[in-house]
């Protein structure tokens, strides 16, 4: 699938230059500076949580670096209390909702950490692939039959499309009309799968005719444009007036700059030409770009937000570090009652581990 402009939803260009001025979002010019700090903030955590990776620090960690102009514009359009429900890469939607040590706990294996985002109205994390879409309409069927108003905005991958949980989950938000937002980060790759793999059709956004829901595809490099159509879509959701909630499907169209994750390599499935292109779409480069043409950003503010981030990741990542952890947890949280198999796993490991202290791991 084709990256072609004139079919997206756009409001910046690559230059960040405002091609759609009746799509622009009425946003402060503090709001606007907010989501630019938002993303710059997003990439400096991935940044960070990579090199602490590789000090051993984080077992594996899924970078969202290029993707921060589809998660921060989207996140911006919700209410504080409408529902997130995220796969593993959208580290974004989580910094909207105030980043903290917490979230980091999750990624160094602390189950904490997945609790940790309850009362930001953002559910754990999701690496069974499609399986919480399912859930995220289960939570705004809720929300309906409750008339809270609130949307639930579900972000999964192209590799998600493929699932038999998408299409039930579509299903049934469409003939039960739940106020669900469904949002494709179409990256591109699922591990090291090209989305044609995934799909005959010829965009995901047009999946959402058979569903008998509104689909939309839009630039998910451009913040501004995914702020537009995710406002347009949590409205139709909530619809106070009428009383009657719709859901919709957006496919943003992005790209994922990095590995898969830190355990993969994808020097031996996409080439580096292909990475260099999308590179020149970055979503921070333009924003930046918007916001000093339109004299929102100068230098000092820039160095003052770079300063006030680095602060703040660094503190976390302190803050988290002082965890201990824990490795027989990692028994805890599948089951209620361990099968006898895994019973006998968790013995084994405890005896190398009293046996052998840290150098349990490095035994065969
Ligand atoms: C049910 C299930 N099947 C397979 C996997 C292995 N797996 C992990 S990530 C991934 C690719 C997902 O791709 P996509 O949905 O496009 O999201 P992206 O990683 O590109 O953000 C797969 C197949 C899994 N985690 N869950």
């Amino acid at each position: 699938m084709d990256y072609d402009p004139d079919e997206l939803v756009r409001v910046l260009d690559e230059e960040g230059q405002v091609v759609d001025e009746a799509a622009m979002p009425d946003l402060s010019d503090e709001t606007l500076v907010g989501m630019y700090r938002d993303m710059r903030l997003t990439r400096h955590f991935d940044q960070r949580a990579i090199n602490i990776q590789r000090q051993g620090r984080i077992g594996t960690f899924a970078s969202g670096a290029g993707q921060e102009g589809a998660q921060i514009g989207s996140t911006y359009a919700l209410a504080p209390d409408d529902w997130i429900l995220y796969q593993y890469r959208e580290h974004g939607a989580v910094v909207v909702r105030d980043l903290d040590a917490g979230y980091l706990e999750y990624w160094m294996g602390h189950e904490s950490g997945n609790a940790s985002l309850a009362d930001k109205h953002v559910f754990p994390l999701n690496i069974a692939i499609a399986d919480h879409l399912p859930h995220a309409v289960g939570m705004a069927w809720a929300s309906k039959l409750k008339g809270d108003e609130r949307a639930t905005v579900v972000h999964f991958g192209d590799g998600a499309t493929s699932e038999g949980d998408f299409h039930e989950a579509m299903n049934f938000a469409g003939v039960f009309d739940t106020p669900t937002v469904f949002f494709c980060n179409n990256n591109g790759w699922a591990i090291s799968h090209p989305v044609e793999n995934q799909t005959a059709s010829d965009t995901i956004a047009v999946k959402a005719d058979a569903y008998g829901m509104e689909g939309i595809r839009v630039d998910g490099m451009d913040p501004l444009a995914c702020y537009a159509v995710t406002k347009e879509a949590v409205e139709r959701a909530r619809d106070p007036d009428e009383g009657e909630t719709r859901p919709t499907l957006i496919e943003a169209v992005t790209y994922r700059f990095g590995a898969h994750t830190t355990a993969d390599d994808p020097t031996v499935y996409r080439d580096d030409e292909e990475v260099e292109v999308w590179k020149e779409r970055d979503p921070l480069t333009r924003f930046e770009a918007f916001l000093r043409r339109t004299g929102r950003l100068d230098d000092e503010l820039d160095a003052e937000i770079q300063a006030d981030i680095e602060d703040h990741v660094a503190a976390i990542i302190d803050e988290a570090s002082e965890k201990e952890a824990d490795p027989e947890s990692m028994f805890d949280y599948a089951y209620a009652d361990l099968p006898p198999e895994l019973e006998r796993q968790r013995e084994g490991f405890l005896s190398m581990l009293s046996a052998y202290g840290d150098e349990a791991f490095l035994r065969e």
